[in-house]
């Protein structure tokens, strides 16, 4: 595919032959004066000097090498993005271009003149057509670019608020990612906008991105990890490669990595989006500590199993869980060693409990099971609390950090699910029984049928 240099030269007919022809003209007139290029230089800043402002630089270093020397290729692209970044910085117009632009034309054409070589001067003409061609491609370029910077800072400032709203129940890495990668887009704009920053951009490194850390203990598992992690490796590749494109002043380049780039943060976004919303729905259903059930589903999870257990004519099974002298174990060993335990706890209830009952945490120390009794396992419910108990007292909790003992006390009421009971009424009921198994000595089971 032909590069952008490329068709525009072809447009302007400016042919590989005639950089050749350019090209030993300059090496001809190097030859008789070493100084050439600095010469002409001084010449044209005498002839542009009606625009110059003071302590600004109106034609670059570089320039004339690269319109005199004959290698139109990225180089010249480059230069000629520097140029055109520069009097946009300096608050220069199109038509200030062009009139800059036709003192180059006439400075060429008297150069090449002066020493006799008309043909030079004409071909030199066709050189500056290509220049300002470019400049226009440059110019357009950076409207863009500027009008993406300015989306991406909004983005970022919007992320910005709606996570210091969101982010206390967040994961922070996610979010940390988020910001990153936003204001690391519009600080690439900004270098390739030739902006001062206070700050070395940098390519973001795949190992030390926030969301990296965050997949390794994403617990959800809700992002598909062999289409992410590509995604994620390629946009962390292109941002290395834009860093440098933006640094070498290379807007063609910039644009088109940023182009990819902007496809795979778009298709990185929907995953993560879709996988937030995910973790939104569970903060809504879930107990974070624990990642059972929590309260508020209760009441509907409890309606459908009780309807589900009356067209089966089953009998159901209630039971209200509590952690002995919990307050100790958080008094004596801190509140994060009452977390593990808490958490360890809840995986153990879940280990013991069948497929289809149903765990939820109610609360503090306090946790929920139900489910459908076997048809013919008398008192079913009453029997599993008991092996929960025993299973508790035998456990080791926190072995990580001191192994710690304890027991529970147990509420269970057991009831067929034709009598319609409220969950209140059940709950109550356990609440009561419970209330007994601590007034008898706890780490007991104390069990009615409704
Ligand atoms: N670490 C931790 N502690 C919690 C959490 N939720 C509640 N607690 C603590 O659990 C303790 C419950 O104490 P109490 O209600 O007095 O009950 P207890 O010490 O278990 O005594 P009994 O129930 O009478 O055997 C309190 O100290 C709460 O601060 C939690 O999420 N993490």
């Amino acid at each position: 595919m032909l590069s952008k240099i490329e068709k525009l030269k072809e447009k302007l007919e400016l042919k590989p032959e005639h950089e050749l022809e350019i090209q030993s003209y300059t090496k001809q007139l190097l030859s008789q004066n070493k100084n050439f290029y600095q010469q002409i230089q001084r010449w044209g800043k005498r002839h542009c000097s009606g625009y110059l402002l003071p302590g600004h630089e109106l034609l670059l270093d570089g320039f004339y090498e690269a319109v005199i020397g004959g290698e139109y290729q990225e180089n010249l692209y480059t230069v000629v993005y520097r140029q055109t970044l520069n009097w946009y910085q300096l608050g220069l117009g199109d038509t200030d271009a062009v009139l800059l632009y036709n003192k180059v034309r006439q400075l060429v054409t008297s150069y090449g003149n002066s020493f006799g070589y008309s043909r030079l001067a004409y071909l030199l003409n066709q050189v500056v057509d290509l220049c300002i061609s470019l400049s226009v491609e440059v110019r357009t370029l950076l409207f863009k670019m500027v009008h993406i910077k300015q989306a991406a800072e909004y983005e970022s400032q919007r992320i910005n608020q709606v996570f210091s709203i969101l982010s206390s129940n967040l994961p922070s890495d996610l979010v940390k990612a988020y910001v990153k990668h936003q204001s690391w887009k519009y600080q690439v704009f900004a270098l390739a906008l030739g902006q001062g920053l206070d700050t070395v951009v940098e390519p973001l490194p795949i190992e030390s991105c926030h969301l990296t850390r965050w997949l390794k203990e994403d617990n959800y598992r809700s992002v598909e990890r062999k289409t992410f992690d590509a995604l994620h490796e390629r946009a962390h590749e292109l941002s290395t490669i834009i860093v440098h494109q933006a640094a070498e002043h290379r807007p063609e380049q910039v644009s088109l990595y940023l182009q990819e780039f902007e496809q795979t943060s778009e298709e990185l976004g929907r995953l993560l989006l879709e996988c937030l919303e995910k973790h939104i729905a569970q903060m809504a259903t879930h107990d974070q500590l624990t990642k059972l059930l929590n309260r508020t589903t209760l009441e509907a999870k409890f309606s459908r199993e009780r309807a589900l257990a009356q067209r089966l004519e089953q009998t159901l099974g209630f039971m209200l869980i509590d952690i002995d002298h919990f307050k100790k174990v958080n008094d004596e060993y801190g509140h994060f060693v009452g977390d593990m335990l808490l958490v360890e706890f809840a995986q153990l209830l879940v280990q013991h409990a069948r497929m289809t009952d149903r765990v939820f945490r109610w609360g503090g120390e306090e946790f929920v099971v139900f489910g459908m009794l076997e048809p013919d396992a008398a008192q079913g419910m009453q029997q599993f609390a008991e092996r929960i108990r025993q299973a508790v007292e035998q456990a080791e909790f926190c072995k990580q950090m001191k192994a710690l003992q304890v027991t529970v006390s147990v509420g269970v009421v057991e009831f067929p699910a034709s009598s319609e009971l409220s969950l209140q009424r059940v709950f109550a009921q356990a609440d009561t029984l419970l209330y007994q198994a601590k007034q008898q000595g706890r780490n007991q089971v104390q069990a009615a049928f409704l």
